[in-house]
Formats: C-alpha cells, sequence, structure tokens
C-alpha cells in the first residue's frame, strides 16, 4: 500500500514537472469564468497544476464551489476558491486577478457554425467583460467563448465604453489551431508533434484559420494539401461531429489554454522570446479594415510586447490569406455593432 502510494506520487509528480517545468517566482491570480463546464473544468485542473498560479479563482453560473472544492485538494500549493453566482461573486472572483479566461459559453452542436453561438455567447462575454473592465482593468483577458472573432471585439468594446481598454492585454486564444496543425502535420510526415510548431493566422473559424507550412519548410501538393487545410481549417467540426451533440473540444482546448496562460505567465516573471500565434487588435491589415488579426505576437510582462508580421507567404497561402481577410472584416464588425446597439447598463 504504501510502496504504490510512493510509486503514484512520483510518477504523477514527474508528469506535473514534465508538463511545468517552471519553478514558481512570482506568484500569481488567475482567474476563470465558465470554470464548472466542459473546458473550464480540466483548464482550471492544469491550471492547478501550474506552479505559476499561487490564486485560482472559479466562477460560473452554477457549480463552482464544487470545482473548486475538488481541484482544491491537490497537492500543489495554490490557494483554490469558487464562488457564487452573484454579483459581489464575480467581482470578487475577479479582483486582483493578472489573468482571465473566459471560457463561458454555450458550445456547437452538429451543423451549427460558430457564428449561430453569437447572440447567446456574445451576451454572456458582454456581461463578464463589463464585471472584469470594472474589478480588474489591467488584467490580461483571454477569451475563449466563440465566436472567438466577434467575441473578442465585443470584449474591447466593453472596455472602451468604460475608459479601461488596453489592447496589450485583450487576447482571442487561438492556439488550438497551432497545436491541431502541429499534430496534423506531424501525422503525415511521422514526426514528433512537439517538435513541430505551426504558425496559424487570421481568426478563429473556418476560412479565417490560416496554416502557413511554408514558414516551418513543408510544402504540401494536390489533394493531399487541400485535405490537410481543410482538416486545420475544421479540426473543430470533426470533434462536434464525433461528439454527436454533447458538444465540441474541450480536454484539447483546456490543454491549448493552459499552454497559452502559462506562456503569458512566463512573459510576465521575466522570460524573454515567448511568442504564440494569438487573436489582438492588430495594426498589420488595419489599412484593410480588418482591426483583429491572429499573428506572431512576442508575450511580455506588459501583454503584448511585438506583433510580428506575418512574413513570407506562398501564392497558395496568400489565396487563403485573401478569403480570411473578408471573412474576418465581416465578424469582427459583426461583433462591434451588435454591442454598440446591445451595451445595455
Ligand atoms: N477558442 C477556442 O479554440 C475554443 C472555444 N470553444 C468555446 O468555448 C465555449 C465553452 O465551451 P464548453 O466548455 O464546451 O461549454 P460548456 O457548456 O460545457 O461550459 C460552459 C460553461 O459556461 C457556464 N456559463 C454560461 N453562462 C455563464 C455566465 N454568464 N457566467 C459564467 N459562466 C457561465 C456554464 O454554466 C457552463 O458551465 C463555447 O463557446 C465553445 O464554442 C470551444 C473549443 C475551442
Ligand atoms: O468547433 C468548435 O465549435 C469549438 C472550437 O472552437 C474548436 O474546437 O476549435
Amino acid at each position: 500500500m504504501f510502496a504504490a502510494r510512493q510509486v503514484s506520487q512520483s510518477v504523477f509528480g514527474a508528469v506535473q514537472r514534465r508538463a511545468f517545468s517552471a519553478t514558481a517566482s512570482n506568484a500569481s491570480k488567475v482567474t476563470v469564468l465558465g470554470a464548472a463546464g466542459g473546458i473550464g473544468q480540466p483548464l482550471s485542473l492544469l491550471l492547478k497544476l501550474n506552479p505559476r498560479v499561487s490564486e485560482l479563482a472559479l466562477y460560473d453560473i452554477k457549480g463552482a464551489p464544487g470545482v473548486a472544492a475538488d481541484i482544491s485538494h491537490i497537492n500543489t500549493k495554490s490557494i483554490v476558491k469558487g464562488y457564487d453566482p452573484t454579483p459581489e461573486g464575480v467581482k470578487e472572483c475577479l479582483t486582483g486577478a493578472e489573468i482571465v479566461l473566459i471560457p463561458a459559453g454555450v458550445p456547437r452542436k452538429p451543423g451549427m457554425t460558430r457564428d449561430d453561438l453569437f447572440n447567446t455567447n456574445g451576451s454572456i462575454v458582454r456581461d463578464l467583460a463589463k464585471a472584469a473592465a470594472d474589478a480588474c482593468p489591467d488584467a490580461n483577458i483571454l477569451v475563449i467563448s466563440n465566436p472567438v472573432n466577434s467575441t473578442v471585439p465585443i470584449t474591447a468594446e466593453v472596455f472602451k465604453s468604460k475608459g479601461v481598454y488596453n489592447p496589450k492585454r485583450l487576447f482571442g486564444v487561438t492556439t488550438l489551431d497551432v497545436v491541431r496543425a502541429s499534430r496534423f502535420i506531424s501525422q503525415l510526415k511521422s514526426t514528433d508533434p512537439a517538435n513541430e510548431n505551426i504558425t496559424v493566422i487570421g481568426g478563429h473559424s473556418g476560412a479565417t484559420i490560416v496554416p502557413l507550412l511554408s514558414q516551418a519548410g513543408y510544402s504540401l501538393e494536390g489533394a493531399e494539401r487541400d485535405e490537410y487545410v481543410r482538416r486545420v481549417q475544421f479540426g473543430g467540426d470533426e470533434v462536434v461531429q464525433a461528439k454527436g451533440g454533447a458538444g465540441s473540444a474541450t480536454l484539447s482546448m483546456a490543454m491549448a489554454g493552459a499552454r497559452f496562460a502559462e506562456s503569458l505567465l512566463k512573459a510576465a516573471q521575466g522570460q524573454k522570446g515567448v511568442i504564440e500565434p494569438t487573436f489582438v487588435d492588430s495594426p498589420l491589415y488595419k489599412d484593410q479594415g480588418v482591426t483583429y488579426f491572429a499573428s506572431q505576437v512576442e508575450l511580455g510582462p506588459n501583454g503584448v510586447e511585438k506583433i510580428h508580421p506575418v512574413g513570407k507567404v506562398t501564392e497558395y497561402e496568400q489565396g487563403l490569406l485573401d478569403v480570411c481577410l473578408k471573412d474576418l472584416k465581416g465578424n469582427i464588425e459583426k461583433g462591434e455593432k451588435w454591442v454598440k446597439e446591445n451595451m445595455g447598463n
């Protein structure tokens, strides 16, 4: 019994060390809004395993205290607290947060696009953004709820309306697209996916997701190329179909969200050269009316440190980018227009 306990602890310790090899220096409060959901629960679990997190604050319209009680028994140092769904609860949960992750909202069912979630999730994100703008205007806000191409502009407009918008601190989480693009190429090329890091630019839905294989030195041709791009662009649909009405990607998304939060924490705690593709307020295509765009972004203590240009792309990739920009512009404008007309109190 004792031996078994020792073994399981040491195996788990090794997994933890491999997953997050950091030693905690400047610890941080991280808040999850929507913490009892399909993404929220495993995301909160992964954050509890991260030694860079000193305090984990969990909020949901139902079930956050239960998730917090469960996770709080894990033998890592961070304090975990779940909050009741009241205005005071969300305020307390957000106060002092350095990072706020927002996976609150409804997921897709087969046959739906991410844009079909707009009406429901737009209001949810708007209201949570209001609470964050009041309670922690300087926090890094990481929007996961779909449609990201519209929920990020909605969040920005809320912060602007309260006079606290800082474009360096608002991120649409597109890490799952990078994770998929890297995994799928490794399957085609029989490489180690851990060593792949495919840049994905644009936005987070269908044709707005543009993988740049050429920048990783790959050149697929013909049907193989088209199938690869289609799989990256519609990887979310693959999961929605497989779950058959029970939701969309949750576990891979939790990993991707935890990875992005870890990158921000590393950068905040002084590590240089931390770069992740993410959907931000970006100058790259503003002249074409596209005000938010995902590209490689260097992170730092102030959030966005440097937005890298897209760089050299092939003619084929340029074609994908042209389609992306057209769709993206519409998604962004839809979010901005809706929230301006529906800001509420
Ligand atoms: N950015 C990305 O790459 C991805 C985004 N998503 C999106 O993430 C969102 C969440 O997905 P799941 O976790 O699977 O959904 P889910 O339904 O399992 O969980 C959502 C949670 O949000 C909570 N919630 C709803 N309204 C709330 C409010 N006003 N305040 C606080 N909590 C609230 C619900 O109670 C629920 O626990 C969806 O919009 C989905 O499309 C999903 C996968 C990838
Ligand atoms: O497909 C969805 O609805 C969820 C999502 O954003 C993804 O898995 O990339």
